[in-house]
């Protein structure tokens, strides 16, 4: 039987910078090197805020110097003007998400925007009200959600039940950024970029509590009741440490996230216990590579997961089969539920008076 032709979805990359290179890089990867033969991707287009060069350059380097035709623009607007994209995955600093994925829904571009979403739930919500009303595709780049390991730990948790009723989740996501010698300008102790630990490496945790928890069938999509604190770092006033508590009562299920930009976390960053025994996954809490099954009476057993690439692949493959389905989002990102991420993450901020300055938190009107 002949192969099937794949959808072949066209990117335009917005920014230049690190992420957005991993990505890039990750679509150029042949998706049978991940046993893909249903979608495939193109980098049409990328584009620069700084200078023509500046595309131009990360062109050749996401190709390593092999002949390529992407097309290179030296702002963001030529970029989503362009007839041959079809998405735009927004790789700016937090504080520029919503007004980088507004200019693109504008232009009639489907959007796959990196974490957080935006700075704040109301910025959020215009977001998806956007792209409703011009009948757009729009998903928030939470990648680990795609990852393998993730979906195989809720098949484990939910349709096995291999730790019978879970009791506690415990997360933990810091990073060593040694903010004492960085530049305050650097973007994650920058308020002005949206600096702090809760919206950069505190997503994460928050994400393997939706995993665990809020996604539970059992929870039925009930919200959990949430508090934090923060302490916040008096060099620019961002948090440097927060810790959140996140209680699930239809399951009875207790959560716990921390997270920070000063300590990197241990191995194991994440511990779900239940009544037969543990599940814990191992570094790295965006990139889960290992996760280990320790039940009661029983040796531990270690679970490695191989990642063909960075892994940012299967987050751009959601996307592709999504549009070429005629969805308007993901099932395996909702928007629901990055609205309610950024909501949970709105009031551990109110609760600790941390404000982003300027016109950061703004929203356009409807
Ligand atoms: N999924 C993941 O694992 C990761 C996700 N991220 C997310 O990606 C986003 C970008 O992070 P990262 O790539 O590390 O950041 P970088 O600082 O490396 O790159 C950001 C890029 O954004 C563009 N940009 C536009 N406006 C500004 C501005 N005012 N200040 C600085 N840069 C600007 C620049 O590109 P240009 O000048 O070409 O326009 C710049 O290169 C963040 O929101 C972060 O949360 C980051 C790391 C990992
Ligand atoms: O998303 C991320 O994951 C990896 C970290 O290095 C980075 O700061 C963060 O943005």
């Amino acid at each position: 039987m002949a192969a099937q032709t794949p959808f072949t979805l066209r990117w335009g990359i917005m920014a230049t910078g690190g992420i957005a290179d991993l990505f890039a890089r990750d679509l150029l990867k042949d998706p049978a090197t991940r046993d893909v033969s249903d979608v495939a991707h193109v980098v049409q287009a990328v584009a620069s805020s700084s200078s023509l060069d500046k595309a131009k350059a990360f062109a050749d380097q996401i190709t390593e110097g092999k002949p390529h035709s992407i097309s290179s623009y030296g702002s963001y607007k030529e970029l989503v003007e362009d007839p041959k994209v079809d998405i735009i995955y927004v790789a700016t600093p937090h504080s520029h998400h919503y007004e980088c994925s507004l200019l693109a829904l504008r232009a009639g571009k489907n959007v796959c925007c990196e974490k957080p979403f935006t700075i704040n739930a109301e910025q959020t919500k215009h977001l998806i009200a956007v792209a409703r009303e011009k009948n757009l595709f729009l998903m928030e780049a939470v990648w680990t959600r795609f990852f393998p390991l993730s979906l195989a730990m809720q098949r484990m948790l939910f349709e096995e039940k291999i730790l019978g009723k879970i009791h506690r989740v415990a997360v933990d996501f810091g990073l060593a950024f040694d903010i004492h010698n960085i530049s305050d300008k650097h973007r994650i102790v920058n308020p002005e970029l949206g600096g702090g630990a809760l919206l950069d490496l505190g997503i994460y945790c928050l994400t393997w509590v939706m995993m665990t928890c809020f996604q539970n069938p059992e929870n039925e999509g009930e919200r959990p009741l949430v508090t934090g604190d923060m302490l916040k770092t008096p060099l620019t006033g961002v948090d440097e440490f927060t810790t959140m508590s996140l209680m699930f009562p239809k399951i009875q299920v207790s959560a716990v996230a921390t997270t920070n930009i000063t300590v990197r976390s241990p191995e194991t960053f994440a511990r779900i216990q239940g009544e037969k025994g543990d599940l814990t996954v191992q570094w790295s809490p965006f990139r889960p590579e290992s996760l280990t099954l320790e039940l009661l009476g029983q040796e531990p057993k270690k679970m490695p997961f191989h990642i063909p690439g960075h892994g940012m692949f299967w987050e751009a493959d959601a996307c592709a089969r999504a549009i070429r389905d005629g969805k308007k989002e993901s099932d395996g990102c909702k928007l629901s539920e990055s609205l309610m991420v950024m909501e949970i993450m709105d009031g551990i901020r109110k609760e600790n008076d941390l404000v982003y300055p300027g016109t950061l938190e703004n929203v356009e009107k409807y």
